[in-house]
């Protein structure tokens, strides 16, 4: 298996982000690595190949696009998934919900990758029970919550409510290794889905998003100053 038993982190910034900048999640990756990751998340082709000249960690690749008629944004198309094995990244990740699809359903989108890059590993985004169970009948390596909260089906969820029930009927309803993803905050956060089972989690704001966490604290002292 590609990714570790352990904590990745998530170096992402989309062009309306003030850190949009390969060579800047390079360095967010290297901080990361630093301070004890084991895997990194990143999104782009571009990201990844500037990440990989600075850390020696597994990557989880995608490629964030949008496209009319479907809410499909991650790694949504075969351009995306040839993008990703050309940069080099261990493993892709992709949308596995069940929304409406701009080109290849999700199981013909699998065998495409299969074939095209075997030694690869997968990891499925998904929101639901219904789309983690059926991720992991199309051969998913790895089922990421990740889209908890972010579906139309799923809107105003959050991975940790009710000290992560969500999380924790994943875990019961795959046997594949599932990866905890979507507001883990805090340290105390981190530590709690691994003591509920996950395989490993993936922190992306709380560590790689500076103007979220400056928000964060700003939000605190609102009514007082
Ligand atoms: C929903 C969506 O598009 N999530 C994206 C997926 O790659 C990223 O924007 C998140 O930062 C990532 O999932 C990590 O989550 P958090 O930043 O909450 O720790």
């Amino acid at each position: 298996m590609h990714l570790p038993n352990n904590l990745i982190v998530s170096c992402q910034a989309l062009e309306d982000e003030p850190l949009h900048s390969s060579f800047i999640m390079s360095k967010m990756a290297l901080a990361a690595y630093q301070g004890g990751a084991k895997g990194i998340r990143a999104n782009s082709k571009e990201d990844i190949i500037e990440i990989k000249k600075e850390v020696n960690l597994p990557v989880i690749g995608i490629v964030k696009r949008n496209y009319p008629n479907s809410d499909v944004y991650i790694t949504a198309t075969t351009k995306e998934i040839d993008e990703l094995i050309e940069s080099g990244c261990e493993v892709i990740a992709m949308d596995a919900t069940l929304s409406e699809r701009a080109e290849l359903p999700l199981a013909e989108l699998v065998s495409y990758t299969r074939e095209k890059a075997p030694a690869v590993e997968l990891m499925a985004d998904i929101s639901t029970i219904e789309e983690a169970v059926n991720a992991e009948k199309l051969g998913f390596d790895y089922i990421g919550t990740t889209l908890h909260g972010y579906t139309n089906h799923t809107k105003g969820k959050l991975l940790y409510d009710n000290d992560f029930a969500f999380l924790k009927e994943v875990i019961k309803a795959v046997n594949k290794p599932v990866i905890a993803e979507g507001n883990v905050a805090t340290p105390e956060m981190l530590k709690r889905v691994f003591e509920l089972g996950v395989y490993s989690a993936v922190v992306g704001g709380a560590i790689t998003r500076p103007k979220d966490i400056t928000a964060r604290f700003a939000a605190e002292i609102k009514e007082l100053v």
